[in-house]
């Protein structure tokens, strides 16, 4: 697989405190990636520069071998965008929508435009005049007119905000579906870390503009063991189990080393006269890891 998608240290600086310090990451070929990070970390700045609509100070940005920097009509031809909330002519339909959205960039082709209306479900509705839109069906207008460039990489910014969880699966189910039928390469960010542990294949953290993780979601439960635990006594169990090597990741939440045996352990703090309610295993989650590396 070879990247589709290089971010090669970006730098950007609104005012004093930069937004963005050195940014890196790339997106292979059909990967579905998700950028995290808490307001304010560089998210939309980062696909801002990716769209070439935010210039960097530093660094630059390829699509498929081209420089958005450099060439930026001819690396973003294959690239659909759902960037910040789309705005429509309220007053006009979908369709009439579609082709002034389209005419901007590429050729309006009235067969494609209602295969990619009938795909996102919005065939129905078309001719309607986009007031009368619930915010999902404004969702799959933009998607609609994401998709009409017949992109090899869509670029998403908070694609599921504000949508219903029926609306947020339909979304889930819609990208999951494009990347096994066209191979589509799919960046976007979110702060559904649900959405991303199921749709995602990898993703970058980022805090205060520096990518501080990267990583397979397959990886996610690595060799740490964790235990969900519910204890009283916390000011004899948790020192206790802090000079066992155990860590306590949040309330609630400790990883164990290798050597401890959970049994032997629930025995000691019982031995201690701590009350244990539960000592299970989990699997670590993706936000587990967010909490642990945004802390
Ligand atoms: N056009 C701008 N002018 C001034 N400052 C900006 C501008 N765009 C972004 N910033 C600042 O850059 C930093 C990063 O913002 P960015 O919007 O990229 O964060 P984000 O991770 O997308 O946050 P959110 O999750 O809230 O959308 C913030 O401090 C923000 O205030």
């Amino acid at each position: 697989m070879s990247a589709m998608l290089e971010i090669d240290s970006l730098h950007k600086s609104f005012g004093p405190k930069p937004a963005l310090e050195g940014v890196t990451f790339s997106v292979m070929e059909g990967e579905i990636y998700g950028l995290l990070g808490h307001n304010g970390a560089g998210k939309s700045t980062t696909l801002g520069i990716i769209l070439g609509m935010v210039a960097p100070d530093r660094g630059e940005v390829t699509i498929g071998g081209v420089s958005v920097q450099r060439e930026r009509a001819n690396a973003l031809k294959r690239v659909g965008s759902i960037f910040e909330s789309p705005s429509f002519y309220e007053y006009l339909s979908g369709w009439e929508n579609l082709k002034i959205l389209m005419s901007y960039s590429v050729r309006f082709d009235p067969d494609e435009a209602r295969r990619v209306v009938e795909m996102v479900g919005l065939t129905e509705r078309i001719q309607s005049k986009v007031r009368t839109y619930s915010h999902g069906m404004r969702q799959r207008l933009a998607l609609a007119q994401a998709l009409l460039p017949m992109p090899r990489v869509l670029l998403l910014d908070e694609p599921t905000d504000g949508l219903d969880p029926e609306g947020i699966k339909w979304f889930r189910d819609f990208v999951l579906k494009l990347r096994k039928s066209e191979g589509v390469t799919v960046l976007f960010n979110s702060h559904l870390l649900g959405e991303v542990e199921v749709m995602c294949d990898r993703v970058a953290i980022l805090k205060a503009g520096r990518r501080v993780h990267e990583g397979r979601i397959a990886d996610l439960a690595g060799e740490e063991r964790i235990y969900e635990v519910d204890l009283d006594r916390l000011e004899v169990a948790l020192p206790f189990l802090e000079l066992q090597g155990c860590q306590v990741l949040s309330p609630g939440r400790i990883s164990l080393p290798d050597s401890v045996d959970p049994a032997v352990m629930v025995a000691a703090l019982v031995g201690l006269h701590v009350r244990v309610s539960a000592f299970a295993p989990v699997r670590r989650s993706l936000e587990d890891l967010y909490l642990e590396i945004t802390r």
